[in-house]
């Protein structure tokens, strides 16, 4: 699958298109993953449809990189079964090797090769993906140019800036045409420019029919982007569908979001830090 060639646009292969064919883009059945005596995932049930943009979203320890981690290859669940555009993940090495080829993911914390400048990153991404080089050249023109990295691509990658990293983790990771591209955290420390950029390449790939699957803490963001949205607190998922269901009533995703993950009354929580502050009595001397 990655040898096809690549004509700028993305078109996703192995996933049937939404919403004729059925084949979610992503499938998770009674997934549980502990950390010694922390359970970091509660038997999570998700299914995410292929061709949208997806916004898994929730408060920080929430479970959300280690769901990711397990529907990406990278970590095994403890139970529970996981399938990414029908494929299982965890049957056996071969299938997690499969899996792994449909997909592109950028981490939380990404670690580059810090040596190579940034063309060469994608030269060396390429070929690991099994693409011939001169296919490899073509996409990694395109991609350098799009995400407005061609300046730059003969920089070591350990002299890029954050967003300038996040960009080209992206490129790396859209190189193979995969078709679900997993997110964490994608726009954290991207400056506005960057960030809308980024987005463009986004709503280009999934208006092709790929899917994207992202973390986020930004909720405006989330919602202006995304068309489904899965909501995940404690290890546990509170809510999941199109956007517009799962705002219910509430007049923004964040409200939705406070009202779900039970997080209002922590709102006041500031109000026993009395002693915070210049009006404060016994405060600062
Ligand atoms: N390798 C690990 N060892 C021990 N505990 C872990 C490990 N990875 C995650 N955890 C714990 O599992 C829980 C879920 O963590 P996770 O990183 O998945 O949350 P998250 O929703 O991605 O959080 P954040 O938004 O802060 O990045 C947390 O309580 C965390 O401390």
């Amino acid at each position: 699958m990655p040898d096809q060639a690549f004509d700028g646009s993305f078109e996703p292969q192995g996933v049937a298109p939404e919403p004729s064919g059925a084949t979610p883009a992503v499938q998770v059945e009674g997934v549980w993953k502990r950390f010694g005596q922390q359970i970091a995932v509660h038997g999570v049930d998700l299914v995410l449809p292929a061709g949208k943009f997806i916004g898994l979203v929730g408060p920080n320890g929430a479970g959300k990189t280690t769901t990711l981690s397990m529907i990406t290859g990278l970590l095994r669940p403890d139970s529970g079964r996981i399938r990414v555009a029908g494929h299982d993940v965890w049957r056996d090495p071969e299938s997690v090797a499969q899996v792994k080829a449909r997909i592109g993911i950028l981490p939380e914390g990404l670690r580059l090769f810090e040596r190579l400048s940034g063309r060469e990153l994608l030269a060396y991404s390429g070929r690991l993906r099994g693409l011939p080089g001169a296919e490899v050249d073509k996409r990694a023109t395109q991609l350098l140019d799009v995400l407005d990295l061609a300046g730059s691509q003969h920089k070591l990658v350990v002299d890029y800036s954050t967003g300038m990293r996040k960009k080209i983790g992206l490129a790396a990771a859209l190189l193979h045409n995969p078709d679900v591209l997993f997110l964490d955290e994608p726009f954290e420390g991207v400056d506005p420019v960057s960030a809308q950029t980024i987005r463009g390449v986004l709503e280009r790939y999934t208006s092709s029919g790929a899917t994207v699957v992202f973390s986020s803490h930004v909720m405006e963001l989330v919602e202006s982007l995304c068309d489904w949205v899965a909501v995940m607190a404690g290890g546990r998922i509170r809510a999941q569908g199109p956007l517009t269901e799962v705002k219910g009533s509430a007049a923004t995703l964040q409200e939705a979001f406070l009202e779900l993950v039970g997080a209002h009354d922590r709102a006041a929580a500031g109000d026993s830090l009395d002693w915070l502050g210049g009006g404060a009595q016994g405060g600062r001397s």
